[in-house]
């Protein structure tokens, strides 16, 4: 298999590295809970970011206080899909969010609690789980379709593998991305892309505008923007651990 990751690998110094986390980094699990993040990836992540000074953020759907408890380190990133973001200086961009989070949560506690279905509560976003239950995907669309039109155009939904979220509009992991471009000790760099799903799908033109990497975690059958795949997560974290340990 060729190494699409084979120019960060060369000259790390000259790129910036942009990574999804579920189905990216980590494999994805019946739960959102019941993850498991492999033995020595946040170590390989903080070496890449090292031999990149610095220039590698996280770009998820996850809230950062998740990501931080599960990495066990404050990596740069942008949660809650391009919501909220760190800067590398530890610094947080601030959004307000907007008013109709509690009127979602309550509607969202009873309708979850039908057998298969997961909620997760993501403080400032909320999203229904149907991995277990995938004969109930119509009625999850059209209960979160109904809730965003009674919320109003503050609220947006966000579709993914087998799960549909409410969360504050006029966010993109494209937009997080560019912020980041603008920022010391991405500017300037050569942007990499990496993801598995449609939110990831803002990313992509991004790096591809600047003549940078966009690679998709799928089946190259998918339709996508990104320009090259790889399998699975596994073959994600190999590349990812073969540049950082170049760098010891
Ligand atoms: O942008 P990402 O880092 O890929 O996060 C996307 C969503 O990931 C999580 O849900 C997905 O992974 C779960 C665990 O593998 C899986 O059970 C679920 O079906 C997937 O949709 C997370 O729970 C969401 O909050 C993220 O938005
Ligand atoms: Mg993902």
């Amino acid at each position: 298999m060729t190494d699409p990751l084979a120019p960060l690998a060369a000259s790390p110094d000259h790129y910036a590295l942009f990574l999804d986390i579920d189905g990216c980094l980590i494999d994805l699990a019946p739960t959102p809970d019941g993850i498991v993040v492999p033995d020595g990836l946040p170590e390989t992540l903080a070496r890449l970011s090292g031999r990149m000074g610095g220039a590698l953020a996280l770009v998820t759907g996850r809230k950062t206080e998740w990501v931080d408890a599960t990495f066990g380190r404050a990596f740069p990133m942008a949660g809650l899909h391009g919501f909220e973001r760190r800067r590398a200086d530890g610094s947080v961009q601030e959004v307000p969010v907007p008013p109709g989070l509690d009127l979602a949560r309550d509607r969202l506690a009873r309708f979850a609690h039908e057998p298969g279905l997961v909620l997760e509560d993501k403080g400032i976003a909320v999203a229904v789980h149907y991995r277990q239950a995938p004969a109930r995907r119509a009625e999850v669309e059209q209960a979160m379709a109904a809730l965003a039109a009674e919320i109003g155009p503050a609220w947006e939904l966000q579709s993914g593998k087998s799960v549909v979220e409410l969360r504050p509009a006029g966010a993109s992991k494209g937009a997080a991305v560019r912020a980041f471009l603008q920022e010391e000790p991405f500017r300037g760099r050569i942007p990499v892309t990496i993801g598995d799903d449609v939110t990831d799908e803002t990313m992509f033109p991004v790096a591809n505008a600047m003549g940078g990497l966009s690679i998709r975690i799928a089946d190259p059958s998918e339709p996508t923007e990104a320009r090259a795949h790889l399998p699975s997560p596994a073959a994600l974290r190999a590349c990812l651990e073969r540049i950082a340990a170049w760098a010891a």
